[in-house]
């Protein structure tokens, strides 16, 4: 991906501080963000938040999309949802690699109570830096696409 790649970055109340520090990480590395927040920890419901980030990049908006809530569980099943969308749950590098090389997943979903700040950084880079391999995967990947018709 380039800098140029527009990321919308969504979260529930489980770590805003994370989602920010992800978001600025983010930022600074020259990529256009979205940050939908919540930006405060006020108790709120996931499945708002992974469907409106996934909307973003369903209507062509964002590129790619980066998740946050306690486990990563609950918003990626929300933001799977939405029609196209394709999100994984990350909590280890090579996950995060193969969702974009294998998958074409353009979200990423983590659980800010299963890894903390380092790996999650880690993971995001992972992802940003990866491309679809096409060729049998993108056989598949049209598999899955072609479920939601
Ligand atoms: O982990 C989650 C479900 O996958 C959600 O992210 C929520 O963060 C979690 O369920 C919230 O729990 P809480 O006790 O209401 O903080």
């Amino acid at each position: 991906m380039t800098s140029k790649t527009r990321i919308v970055i969504s979260s529930d109340h489980a770590d805003i501080g994370l989602r920010q520090r992800i978001a600025q990480y983010v930022a600074d590395k020259g990529f256009e963000v979205t940050d939908l927040g919540p930006n405060t920890a006020e108790s709120t419901h996931y499945p708002k938040h992974g469907e409106e980030a996934a909307r973003v990049i369903a209507a062509g908006d964002a590129d790619l999309g980066i998740l946050i809530c306690g486990t990563g569980q609950g918003i990626m099943m929300a933001a799977n949802k939405v029609k196209g969308i394709r999100c994984g749950v990350c909590s280890d590098v090579f996950s995060a690699k193969m969702i974009r090389a294998h998958n074409n997943a353009q979200m990423l979903s983590m659980g800010a109570r299963v890894i903390g700040e380092g790996l999650a950084l880690e993971i995001v880079d992972a992802f940003l830096a990866t491309e679809f391999e096409g060729g049998r995967h993108g056989t598949r990947v049209d598999m899955i696409t072609a479920i939601e018709d």
